[in-house]
Protein backbone atom coordinates (compact mmCIF):
# COMPACT_ATOMS: atom_id res chain seq x y z
CA UNK A 1 0.00 0.00 0.00
CA UNK A 2 1.17 3.52 -0.45
CA UNK A 3 1.36 4.76 3.08
CA UNK A 4 2.00 8.42 0.89
CA UNK A 5 -1.31 8.87 -0.55
CA UNK A 6 -3.69 6.85 1.86
CA UNK A 7 -6.08 8.28 3.61
CA UNK A 8 -4.15 7.85 6.52
CA UNK A 9 -2.94 11.33 6.09
CA UNK A 10 -6.36 12.99 6.99
CA UNK A 11 -7.69 13.27 9.58
CA UNK A 12 -11.26 11.80 10.14
CA UNK A 13 -13.94 11.98 12.32
CA UNK A 14 -15.25 9.31 15.55
CA UNK A 15 -17.59 11.99 16.18
CA UNK A 16 -19.61 13.70 13.12
CA UNK A 17 -23.08 14.25 12.48
CA UNK A 18 -23.21 10.47 11.62
CA UNK A 19 -21.19 9.05 14.10
CA UNK A 20 -23.78 11.17 16.81
CA UNK A 21 -26.16 9.67 15.37
CA UNK A 22 -24.81 5.89 15.75
CA UNK A 23 -24.58 6.72 19.11
CA UNK A 24 -28.22 7.98 19.77
CA UNK A 25 -28.85 4.32 18.15
CA UNK A 26 -26.97 2.33 20.95
CA UNK A 27 -29.47 0.14 21.84
CA UNK A 28 -30.82 1.15 24.85
CA UNK A 29 -30.44 -0.99 28.17
CA UNK A 30 -30.75 -4.69 27.20
CA UNK A 31 -30.95 -5.51 31.10
CA UNK A 32 -28.18 -8.19 32.23
CA UNK A 33 -26.78 -10.84 30.95
CA UNK A 34 -29.21 -14.16 31.16
CA UNK A 35 -28.07 -17.88 30.61
CA UNK A 36 -28.66 -19.00 27.18
CA UNK A 37 -27.23 -15.57 25.98
CA UNK A 38 -24.82 -15.65 22.91
CA UNK A 39 -21.09 -15.14 24.47
CA UNK A 40 -19.52 -12.11 23.74
CA UNK A 41 -22.80 -10.31 22.80
CA UNK A 42 -22.56 -6.28 24.25
CA UNK A 43 -25.04 -6.29 26.84
CA UNK A 44 -25.98 -2.43 28.65
CA UNK A 45 -26.68 -2.46 32.35
CA UNK A 46 -28.17 1.17 33.87
CA UNK A 47 -26.86 1.22 37.45
CA UNK A 48 -27.75 4.77 38.62
CA UNK A 49 -26.53 7.44 40.16
CA UNK A 50 -22.47 7.47 41.58
CA UNK A 51 -21.24 9.71 43.95
CA UNK A 52 -18.16 10.48 42.64
CA UNK A 53 -14.82 11.05 44.40
CA UNK A 54 -14.55 14.50 43.73
CA UNK A 55 -18.06 15.11 45.28
CA UNK A 56 -19.91 15.78 42.17
CA UNK A 57 -21.97 13.07 40.38
CA UNK A 58 -23.20 11.23 37.57
CA UNK A 59 -27.39 11.25 38.03
CA UNK A 60 -26.83 7.82 35.67
CA UNK A 61 -24.49 5.34 35.19
CA UNK A 62 -24.70 3.06 32.40
CA UNK A 63 -21.86 0.29 32.00
CA UNK A 64 -21.55 -1.63 28.39
CA UNK A 65 -20.01 -5.10 28.62
CA UNK A 66 -19.55 -8.78 26.79
CA UNK A 67 -19.12 -11.91 28.74
CA UNK A 68 -17.96 -15.46 27.82
CA UNK A 69 -18.13 -19.08 29.54
CA UNK A 70 -20.48 -20.69 31.55
CA UNK A 71 -21.05 -18.86 35.24
CA UNK A 72 -21.32 -21.68 37.56
CA UNK A 73 -24.18 -21.49 39.72
CA UNK A 74 -22.43 -20.25 42.53
CA UNK A 75 -21.01 -17.36 40.52
CA UNK A 76 -17.75 -18.41 41.95
CA UNK A 77 -16.10 -18.65 38.55
CA UNK A 78 -15.69 -14.82 37.44
CA UNK A 79 -12.91 -13.25 36.37
CA UNK A 80 -13.10 -9.11 35.64
CA UNK A 81 -10.41 -8.15 32.74
CA UNK A 82 -10.81 -3.96 32.79
CA UNK A 83 -9.20 -3.18 29.84
CA UNK A 84 -6.24 -0.38 29.16
CA UNK A 85 -6.73 3.16 28.27
CA UNK A 86 -8.49 2.79 24.94
CA UNK A 87 -9.79 -0.71 24.76
CA UNK A 88 -13.19 -1.50 24.91
CA UNK A 89 -15.66 -4.63 26.47
CA UNK A 90 -14.71 -6.71 22.84
CA UNK A 91 -11.67 -8.78 24.27
CA UNK A 92 -12.51 -11.74 22.89
CA UNK A 93 -14.31 -12.69 19.36
CA UNK A 94 -16.09 -15.32 18.45
CA UNK A 95 -14.76 -18.72 18.26
CA UNK A 96 -12.48 -19.30 14.63
CA UNK A 97 -12.67 -15.04 13.81
CA UNK A 98 -9.84 -13.76 12.74
CA UNK A 99 -7.20 -11.35 13.79
CA UNK A 100 -9.37 -8.46 13.17
CA UNK A 101 -12.58 -9.18 14.89
CA UNK A 102 -10.61 -11.56 17.69
CA UNK A 103 -10.79 -8.47 20.29
CA UNK A 104 -7.83 -7.33 21.67
CA UNK A 105 -7.15 -10.20 24.23
CA UNK A 106 -7.75 -12.96 21.67
CA UNK A 107 -5.09 -14.59 22.07
CA UNK A 108 -5.17 -14.99 25.72
CA UNK A 109 -8.79 -15.39 26.74
CA UNK A 110 -10.56 -18.16 25.21
CA UNK A 111 -11.20 -21.84 25.24
CA UNK A 112 -7.85 -23.70 26.05
CA UNK A 113 -6.26 -20.63 26.60
CA UNK A 114 -4.67 -18.90 29.61
CA UNK A 115 -7.82 -17.16 30.51
CA UNK A 116 -9.83 -20.46 29.95
CA UNK A 117 -13.66 -19.83 28.91
CA UNK A 118 -14.24 -23.29 29.20
CA UNK A 119 -13.35 -23.04 33.24
CA UNK A 120 -13.85 -19.42 33.60
CA UNK A 121 -16.97 -16.67 33.32
CA UNK A 122 -15.17 -13.69 31.72
CA UNK A 123 -16.72 -10.58 32.17
CA UNK A 124 -15.12 -7.30 30.48
CA UNK A 125 -16.83 -4.01 30.73
CA UNK A 126 -16.00 -0.60 28.92
CA UNK A 127 -15.03 1.76 31.62
CA UNK A 128 -17.07 4.66 32.99
CA UNK A 129 -16.03 7.46 30.88
CA UNK A 130 -15.18 5.36 27.56
CA UNK A 131 -16.97 5.41 24.68
CA UNK A 132 -17.92 2.63 23.59
CA UNK A 133 -20.96 2.08 25.61
CA UNK A 134 -20.90 3.02 28.93
CA UNK A 135 -21.49 6.65 29.99
CA UNK A 136 -19.03 9.13 29.44
CA UNK A 137 -18.23 12.92 27.86
CA UNK A 138 -20.71 11.85 24.58
CA UNK A 139 -23.27 10.29 26.62
CA UNK A 140 -26.19 12.72 27.22
CA UNK A 141 -26.99 14.62 30.29
CA UNK A 142 -30.31 14.50 31.88
CA UNK A 143 -31.14 17.59 29.88
CA UNK A 144 -30.87 16.06 26.55
CA UNK A 145 -27.47 17.00 24.98
CA UNK A 146 -24.00 15.29 25.41
CA UNK A 147 -22.12 16.31 28.60
CA UNK A 148 -19.31 17.48 26.82
CA UNK A 149 -17.44 20.23 28.96
CA UNK A 150 -19.94 19.40 31.97
CA UNK A 151 -18.84 15.68 32.21
CA UNK A 152 -17.24 15.57 35.53
CA UNK A 153 -13.76 14.42 36.53
CA UNK A 154 -13.32 10.97 37.10
CA UNK A 155 -10.90 9.23 39.13
CA UNK A 156 -9.87 5.41 38.68
CA UNK A 157 -11.75 4.41 41.65
CA UNK A 158 -14.84 5.86 40.41
CA UNK A 159 -14.50 3.36 37.37
CA UNK A 160 -13.83 1.16 40.34
CA UNK A 161 -16.92 2.37 41.89
CA UNK A 162 -19.27 1.56 38.78
CA UNK A 163 -17.55 -1.79 38.01
CA UNK A 164 -18.85 -2.42 41.79
CA UNK A 165 -22.13 -2.01 40.76
CA UNK A 166 -21.98 -3.93 37.81
CA UNK A 167 -20.99 -6.75 40.18
CA UNK A 168 -24.15 -6.47 42.38
CA UNK A 169 -25.99 -5.98 39.54
CA UNK A 170 -24.80 -9.27 37.91
CA UNK A 171 -25.15 -11.21 41.69
CA UNK A 172 -21.29 -11.45 41.79
CA UNK A 173 -20.24 -11.30 45.21
CA UNK A 174 -16.61 -12.12 44.99
CA UNK A 175 -14.50 -12.42 41.38
CA UNK A 176 -12.42 -15.02 41.09
CA UNK A 177 -9.88 -12.99 39.93
CA UNK A 178 -9.32 -9.12 38.27
CA UNK A 179 -6.72 -8.97 35.64
CA UNK A 180 -5.67 -6.32 33.96
CA UNK A 181 -2.75 -4.19 32.14
CA UNK A 182 -2.33 -0.15 32.02
CA UNK A 183 -5.50 1.69 32.96
CA UNK A 184 -6.90 -2.30 33.88
CA UNK A 185 -3.92 -3.14 36.16
CA UNK A 186 -4.94 0.38 38.12
CA UNK A 187 -8.76 -1.04 38.20
CA UNK A 188 -7.78 -4.37 39.54
CA UNK A 189 -5.33 -3.30 41.96
CA UNK A 190 -7.67 -1.20 43.49
CA UNK A 191 -10.03 -3.82 43.21
CA UNK A 192 -7.47 -5.69 45.65
CA UNK A 193 -7.35 -2.71 47.76
CA UNK A 194 -11.13 -1.20 48.38
CA UNK A 195 -12.81 -4.48 48.03
CA UNK A 196 -10.34 -7.30 49.51
CA UNK A 197 -13.12 -9.11 50.76
CA UNK A 198 -14.32 -9.16 46.69
CA UNK A 199 -11.43 -10.51 44.64
CA UNK A 200 -9.88 -13.86 45.20
CA UNK A 201 -7.07 -12.95 42.58
CA UNK A 202 -5.37 -10.00 41.40
CA UNK A 203 -3.36 -9.82 38.13
CA UNK A 204 -1.72 -6.46 37.44
CA UNK A 205 0.28 -6.14 34.20
CA UNK A 206 2.38 -3.41 32.94
CA UNK A 207 0.89 -0.77 36.18
CA UNK A 208 2.49 1.25 39.53
CA UNK A 209 0.74 1.80 42.25
CA UNK A 210 0.40 5.45 41.49
CA UNK A 211 1.28 7.56 38.09
CA UNK A 212 4.73 9.35 38.59
CA UNK A 213 5.55 12.99 37.81
CA UNK A 214 7.13 11.55 34.85
CA UNK A 215 3.62 9.51 33.90
CA UNK A 216 1.77 12.85 34.46
CA UNK A 217 3.40 14.83 32.28
CA UNK A 218 3.73 12.74 29.47
CA UNK A 219 0.13 12.67 29.78
CA UNK A 220 -0.32 16.41 30.10
CA UNK A 221 0.86 16.71 26.69
CA UNK A 222 -1.09 14.41 24.97
CA UNK A 223 -4.44 16.66 26.91
CA UNK A 224 -2.85 19.64 25.59
CA UNK A 225 -2.77 18.02 22.35
CA UNK A 226 -6.20 18.18 22.46
CA UNK A 227 -7.36 21.25 24.31
CA UNK A 228 -5.08 23.29 21.95
CA UNK A 229 -7.34 22.19 18.41
CA UNK A 230 -9.39 25.19 17.88
CA UNK A 231 -12.36 22.61 17.21
CA UNK A 232 -12.32 21.02 20.57
CA UNK A 233 -14.16 24.19 21.42
CA UNK A 234 -13.98 23.39 25.24
CA UNK A 235 -15.04 20.17 24.80
CA UNK A 236 -18.32 21.04 23.31
CA UNK A 237 -18.31 20.19 19.69
CA UNK A 238 -20.33 17.62 19.11
CA UNK A 239 -22.92 19.68 17.23
CA UNK A 240 -20.31 20.59 15.37
CA UNK A 241 -19.73 19.23 11.49
CA UNK A 242 -15.89 18.79 12.78
CA UNK A 243 -14.06 17.97 15.98
CA UNK A 244 -10.71 18.20 17.09
CA UNK A 245 -9.39 15.64 15.12
CA UNK A 246 -5.62 16.64 14.56
CA UNK A 247 -5.67 17.34 18.70
CA UNK A 248 -6.74 13.53 19.06
CA UNK A 249 -4.62 11.91 16.52
CA UNK A 250 -1.45 14.27 17.81
CA UNK A 251 -1.74 13.11 20.79
CA UNK A 252 -1.99 9.27 20.09
CA UNK A 253 0.93 9.71 18.39
CA UNK A 254 2.97 10.85 21.52
CA UNK A 255 1.07 7.92 23.54
CA UNK A 256 2.42 5.64 20.58
CA UNK A 257 6.16 7.00 21.63
CA UNK A 258 5.25 5.59 25.53
CA UNK A 259 3.71 2.74 24.32
CA UNK A 260 6.48 1.53 22.06
CA UNK A 261 10.33 1.22 22.33
CA UNK A 262 13.34 3.18 21.15
CA UNK A 263 14.84 -0.84 19.77
CA UNK A 264 11.49 -1.64 18.26
CA UNK A 265 11.65 1.82 16.04
CA UNK A 266 14.59 1.89 15.20
CA UNK A 267 14.77 -2.09 14.21
CA UNK A 268 11.48 -1.56 12.61
CA UNK A 269 11.51 1.41 10.71
CA UNK A 270 15.37 2.53 10.43
CA UNK A 271 15.84 5.12 8.06
CA UNK A 272 13.42 4.01 5.65
CA UNK A 273 11.61 6.76 3.76
CA UNK A 274 8.61 6.47 2.12
CA UNK A 275 7.71 8.57 -1.00
CA UNK A 276 8.64 9.10 -4.63
CA UNK A 277 11.83 11.79 -3.78
CA UNK A 278 14.97 11.31 -1.42
CA UNK A 279 14.85 11.70 2.04
CA UNK A 280 15.69 15.59 1.81
CA UNK A 281 12.23 16.61 2.93
CA UNK A 282 10.16 16.81 0.40
CA UNK A 283 8.31 14.52 -1.52
CA UNK A 284 7.03 11.64 1.09
CA UNK A 285 8.30 10.91 4.54
CA UNK A 286 10.22 8.89 6.51
CA UNK A 287 8.17 5.17 7.39
CA UNK A 288 8.03 5.93 11.65
CA UNK A 289 5.92 9.37 10.55
CA UNK A 290 3.98 7.04 8.10
CA UNK A 291 3.14 4.65 11.30
CA UNK A 292 2.49 7.61 13.37
CA UNK A 293 0.34 9.29 10.86
CA UNK A 294 -1.67 6.31 10.74
CA UNK A 295 -2.29 5.20 13.64
CA UNK A 296 -2.70 8.93 15.12
CA UNK A 297 -5.43 8.94 12.54
CA UNK A 298 -7.03 5.69 12.62
CA UNK A 299 -7.46 6.23 16.29
CA UNK A 300 -9.76 9.65 16.02
CA UNK A 301 -12.28 7.05 13.33
CA UNK A 302 -12.62 4.80 16.89
CA UNK A 303 -12.27 7.15 19.71
CA UNK A 304 -13.64 9.94 21.55
CA UNK A 305 -11.86 13.02 22.28
CA UNK A 306 -13.38 14.08 25.82
CA UNK A 307 -13.43 10.50 26.54
CA UNK A 308 -9.91 10.53 26.39
CA UNK A 309 -8.94 13.24 28.05
CA UNK A 310 -11.33 12.09 30.74
CA UNK A 311 -9.56 8.81 30.58
CA UNK A 312 -6.06 10.08 30.56
CA UNK A 313 -6.90 12.18 33.46
CA UNK A 314 -8.43 9.08 35.67
CA UNK A 315 -5.31 7.63 35.08
CA UNK A 316 -3.02 10.45 36.06
CA UNK A 317 -5.46 10.41 39.33
CA UNK A 318 -4.35 6.51 39.96
CA UNK A 319 -2.29 6.75 43.47
CA UNK A 320 -3.08 3.84 45.67
CA UNK A 321 -2.37 5.61 48.89
CA UNK A 322 -5.05 8.65 48.20
CA UNK A 323 -6.41 8.80 51.51
CA UNK A 324 -4.98 5.32 53.00
CA UNK A 325 -1.45 6.17 54.28
CA UNK A 326 1.87 4.66 53.47
CA UNK A 327 2.20 2.41 50.95
CA UNK A 328 2.90 -0.75 52.58
CA UNK A 329 0.20 -0.12 54.77
CA UNK A 330 -2.06 0.72 52.29
CA UNK A 331 -1.38 -2.66 50.36
CA UNK A 332 -1.16 -4.50 53.75
CA UNK A 333 -4.93 -4.66 52.91
CA UNK A 334 -4.71 -6.65 49.91
CA UNK A 335 -6.26 -10.44 50.53
CA UNK A 336 -5.68 -11.43 47.13
CA UNK A 337 -2.77 -13.32 45.77
CA UNK A 338 -1.54 -11.11 42.98
CA UNK A 339 1.19 -11.62 39.96
CA UNK A 340 2.64 -8.20 39.22
CA UNK A 341 4.07 -8.04 35.65
CA UNK A 342 6.52 -5.61 34.12
CA UNK A 343 8.56 -5.37 30.56
CA UNK A 344 11.62 -4.55 30.54
CA UNK A 345 11.30 -2.01 27.63
CA UNK A 346 8.26 -0.29 29.17
CA UNK A 347 9.36 3.36 29.24
CA UNK A 348 5.80 4.25 30.64
CA UNK A 349 5.87 2.35 33.60
CA UNK A 350 9.11 0.75 34.33
CA UNK A 351 9.70 -2.20 35.82
CA UNK A 352 11.21 -0.95 38.71
CA UNK A 353 7.65 0.77 39.21
CA UNK A 354 6.07 -2.97 39.51
CA UNK A 355 9.18 -3.89 41.71
CA UNK A 356 7.97 -1.48 44.10
CA UNK A 357 4.25 -2.91 43.96
CA UNK A 358 5.26 -6.25 43.98
CA UNK A 359 7.50 -5.78 47.29
CA UNK A 360 4.72 -4.40 49.20
CA UNK A 361 1.81 -6.67 48.32
CA UNK A 362 0.84 -9.59 50.95
CA UNK A 363 0.60 -12.53 48.94
CA UNK A 364 2.48 -12.56 45.29
CA UNK A 365 2.96 -16.32 43.07
CA UNK A 366 6.55 -14.68 42.72
CA UNK A 367 8.19 -13.23 46.10
CA UNK A 368 8.96 -9.68 46.09
CA UNK A 369 9.90 -8.78 42.74
CA UNK A 370 7.73 -8.41 40.02
CA UNK A 371 7.85 -10.82 36.83
CA UNK A 372 9.55 -9.20 34.35
CA UNK A 373 9.21 -10.00 30.69
CA UNK A 374 11.53 -9.71 27.94
CA UNK A 375 10.38 -8.19 24.73
CA UNK A 376 10.89 -5.15 22.95
CA UNK A 377 7.39 -4.18 21.76
CA UNK A 378 7.44 -1.53 25.47
CA UNK A 379 4.24 -0.95 27.25
CA UNK A 380 2.42 -2.33 24.60
CA UNK A 381 4.08 -6.22 25.15
CA UNK A 382 0.96 -6.73 27.77
CA UNK A 383 -1.61 -6.50 24.36
CA UNK A 384 1.00 -8.28 21.89
CA UNK A 385 3.35 -10.85 24.33
CA UNK A 386 1.16 -13.70 24.66
CA UNK A 387 3.28 -16.49 24.50
CA UNK A 388 5.05 -14.61 27.37
CA UNK A 389 2.27 -13.82 28.91
CA UNK A 390 -0.22 -16.54 29.32
CA UNK A 391 1.60 -18.67 31.08
CA UNK A 392 1.69 -16.09 34.64
CA UNK A 393 -1.93 -15.42 34.13
CA UNK A 394 -2.39 -19.49 34.34
CA UNK A 395 -0.23 -19.84 37.31
CA UNK A 396 -2.04 -16.93 38.86
CA UNK A 397 -5.49 -19.09 37.91
CA UNK A 398 -3.98 -22.01 39.07
CA UNK A 399 -3.00 -20.84 42.54
C1 LIG B 1 -11.27 -1.91 15.70
C2 LIG B 1 -10.21 -1.55 16.68
O1 LIG B 1 -9.24 -0.96 16.37
S1 LIG B 1 -10.43 -2.09 18.24
C3 LIG B 1 -9.00 -1.68 19.08
C4 LIG B 1 -9.37 -1.54 20.47
N1 LIG B 1 -8.25 -0.99 21.15
C5 LIG B 1 -7.39 -1.73 21.78
O2 LIG B 1 -7.47 -2.91 21.78
C6 LIG B 1 -6.31 -0.98 22.43
C7 LIG B 1 -5.18 -1.80 22.55
N2 LIG B 1 -4.59 -2.14 21.26
C8 LIG B 1 -3.56 -1.46 20.76
O3 LIG B 1 -3.09 -0.50 21.33
C9 LIG B 1 -2.99 -1.91 19.47
O4 LIG B 1 -4.01 -2.36 18.65
C10 LIG B 1 -1.93 -3.00 19.59
C11 LIG B 1 -0.89 -2.63 20.61
C12 LIG B 1 -2.51 -4.31 19.99
C13 LIG B 1 -1.33 -3.06 18.17
O5 LIG B 1 -0.13 -3.71 18.14
P1 LIG B 1 0.53 -4.30 16.81
O6 LIG B 1 -0.18 -5.54 16.39
O7 LIG B 1 1.98 -4.41 17.12
O8 LIG B 1 0.25 -3.23 15.69
P2 LIG B 1 1.25 -2.14 15.09
O9 LIG B 1 1.54 -1.08 16.08
O10 LIG B 1 2.41 -2.81 14.46
O11 LIG B 1 0.37 -1.49 13.94
C14 LIG B 1 -0.01 -2.22 12.83
C15 LIG B 1 -0.68 -1.31 11.83
O12 LIG B 1 0.25 -0.28 11.45
C16 LIG B 1 0.31 -0.23 10.04
N3 LIG B 1 1.66 0.20 9.65
C17 LIG B 1 2.81 -0.44 9.87
N4 LIG B 1 3.83 0.29 9.35
C18 LIG B 1 3.31 1.40 8.81
C19 LIG B 1 3.85 2.52 8.12
N5 LIG B 1 5.16 2.68 7.91
N6 LIG B 1 3.00 3.49 7.74
C20 LIG B 1 1.67 3.38 7.96
N7 LIG B 1 1.10 2.33 8.60
C21 LIG B 1 1.92 1.35 9.01
C22 LIG B 1 0.04 -1.64 9.61
O13 LIG B 1 -0.39 -1.72 8.28
C23 LIG B 1 -1.05 -2.05 10.57
O14 LIG B 1 -2.31 -1.58 10.12
P3 LIG B 1 -3.70 -2.24 10.62
O15 LIG B 1 -3.89 -1.83 12.06
O16 LIG B 1 -4.73 -1.63 9.73
O17 LIG B 1 -3.56 -3.72 10.47
N1 LIG C 1 -2.05 0.63 23.47
C1 LIG C 1 -2.89 0.43 24.60
C2 LIG C 1 -2.09 0.58 25.83
C3 LIG C 1 -2.36 1.73 26.73
O1 LIG C 1 -1.95 1.38 28.00
C4 LIG C 1 -4.13 1.27 24.51
O2 LIG C 1 -4.19 2.11 23.63
O3 LIG C 1 -5.06 1.06 25.27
Amino acid sequence: MDWQTSEDTVPSAFITEASRRALRGTPPTTGAWREGDDPGERRFVDLGPLELESGRSLPHVRLAYESWGELAPDHSNVVLVPHALTGDSHLMGPPGSGHATAGWWGGIVGPGLAIDTDRWFVLAPNVLGGCQGSTGPASFSPDGSEWGSRFPYLTIRDQVAAQRMLADALGIVRFAAVIGGSMGGMHALEWAVEHPDRVARVGVLAAPAFSNADQLALNSVQIEAIRMDPLFREGDYYDEPEGPYRGLALARRMALLNYRSPDELNARFERSWQGTLDPLGHGGRFAVESYLDFHGNKFTRRFDANSYIALVEAMNSHDVTRGRGPLAETLARVTATCLVLGIDSDRLFPVETQHLLSAHLPRTIHGSEAVVISSPFGHDSFLIEDDLVSPHLAELLAS
